[in-house]
C-alpha cells in the first residue's frame, strides 16, 4: 500500500482542504499543499502548505493530487512537473469534473495517474457526513493508488463505480449539466418580490447553491461539448409540454406524465 508514502495536494480550495485534512489522518503518509494564494496558515494542521516550489521539490513527492480549480488543473499540473524532478517515478491523480483534458495530458506525457470524481462537495453535501455519496473511478488507474483510494473511500460509505474517461465526461454531460441548465432556467424566472410556495423554494434552493459555484466550474460543465445535444433533448421536452398545454390534451399529458414518473419513481 501506500506506507511511507510523500503525498503533494495541489490547491488549499474547498476540496484540496478536505482531501488533505482527511488524507493526513492516515499513518505513515506525509502531505505536503502547495497553493499559489498560500493562504489561511494554521499551525494545527497535520500537513504543511506552501506556495514555494522549491520546498515542493525538496518534498519529493511519489504521488501528486491536484485539486486546482478545473481551468487550471493543467497549467497548475505544467508548473509543479517544470519544478521537480523525478517525475517518472511520480503518480498524478486528479479529482476534475470534466476528463478530457487530464486524458490528453497523461497520454501526452505517458504518465502513470489515479484518476477520480468525487460527485459531492460542500455546496450541497454534508462534508461530515458522506453516507451514500458517489464517487467514479477513471479505469486504467495506477492499481495500488487505485485501490489505496478505493479503501479511503470506502470509510465514508460512498458508493464506488468505474467508468473511462470518455463514459465519465459523456455521464457528466447529463448528470451534472442537466441540473445546472435546469436550474439556470429556473433562476431566470425568479423574481424576488415572489411569494415562494415550497416547491419554488425548494428549487431556489438548489439554484442558489448552483449560483454560488465558481464561474470557472460551471462553464466548464456546461461548455463539456456533449452538453449541447442535452439542451437538445430538454427543448424537444419543453416544445412537446408546451403542445400538451396548448391543446389541453389530458391523454397526452397522462402519457407524458407516466413516461416521466417512469424515470424518476
Ligand atoms: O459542491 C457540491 O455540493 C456538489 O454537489 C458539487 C457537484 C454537484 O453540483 O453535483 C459539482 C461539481 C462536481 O464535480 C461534483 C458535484
Amino acid at each position: 500500500m501506500l506506507e511511507n508514502k510523500r503525498l503533494l495536494i495541489i490547491g488549499h480550495g474547498r476540496m484540496g482542504k478536505w482531501f488533505a485534512k482527511e488524507l493526513s489522518k492516515i499513518n505513515n503518509i506525509e502531505i505536503m499543499v502547495y497553493d499559489i494564494k498560500n493562504q489561511d496558515f494554521q499551525k494545527s494542521r497535520n500537513y504543511v502548505i506552501t506556495n514555494d516550489l522549491k520546498k515542493v521539490s525538496e518534498f519529493n513527492p511519489s504521488f501528486i493530487l491536484n485539486c486546482a480549480p478545473l481551468s487550471n488543473t493543467i497549467d497548475a499540473f505544467e508548473n509543479i512537473v517544470e519544478n521537480i524532478n523525478n517525475k517518472k517515478n511520480i503518480v498524478f491523480g486528479d479529482i476534475a469534473s470534466i476528463k478530457n483534458d487530464v486524458k490528453k495530458f497523461y497520454q501526452l506525457h505517458n504518465l502513470k495517474y489515479v484518476s477520480f470524481h468525487p460527485m459531492f462537495g460542500p455546496t450541497f453535501a454534508n462534508m461530515g457526513n458522506l453516507k451514500g455519496e458517489n464517487v467514479i473511478f477513471i479505469s486504467g488507474s495506477e492499481n495500488n493508488y487505485l485501490e489505496f483510494f478505493k479503501s479511503f473511500f470506502t470509510k465514508y460509505n460512498l458508493k464506488i463505480h468505474t467508468l473511462s474517461f470518455d463514459e465519465h465526461d459523456k455521464m457528466m454531460a447529463y448528470s451534472l449539466s442537466v441540473p445546472f441548465i435546469s436550474s439556470l432556467v429556473f433562476a431566470g424566472r425568479v423574481d424576488k418580490t415572489i411569494v415562494p410556495g415550497t416547491t419554488f423554494a425548494k428549487h431556489l434552493s438548489i439554484a442558489k447553491g448552483v449560483l454560488m459555484e465558481d464561474t470557472n466550474l460551471i462553464s466548464e460543465i456546461l461548455f463539456n461539448s456533449l452538453t449541447v445535444e442535452e439542451i437538445g433533448r430538454i427543448n424537444s421536452n419543453l416544445e412537446y409540454l408546451k403542445h400538451i398545454i396548448m391543446t389541453k390534451d389530458k391523454e397526452e399529458l397522462e402519457k407524458f406524465l407516466s413516461k416521466l414518473r417512469n424515470n424518476v419513481l
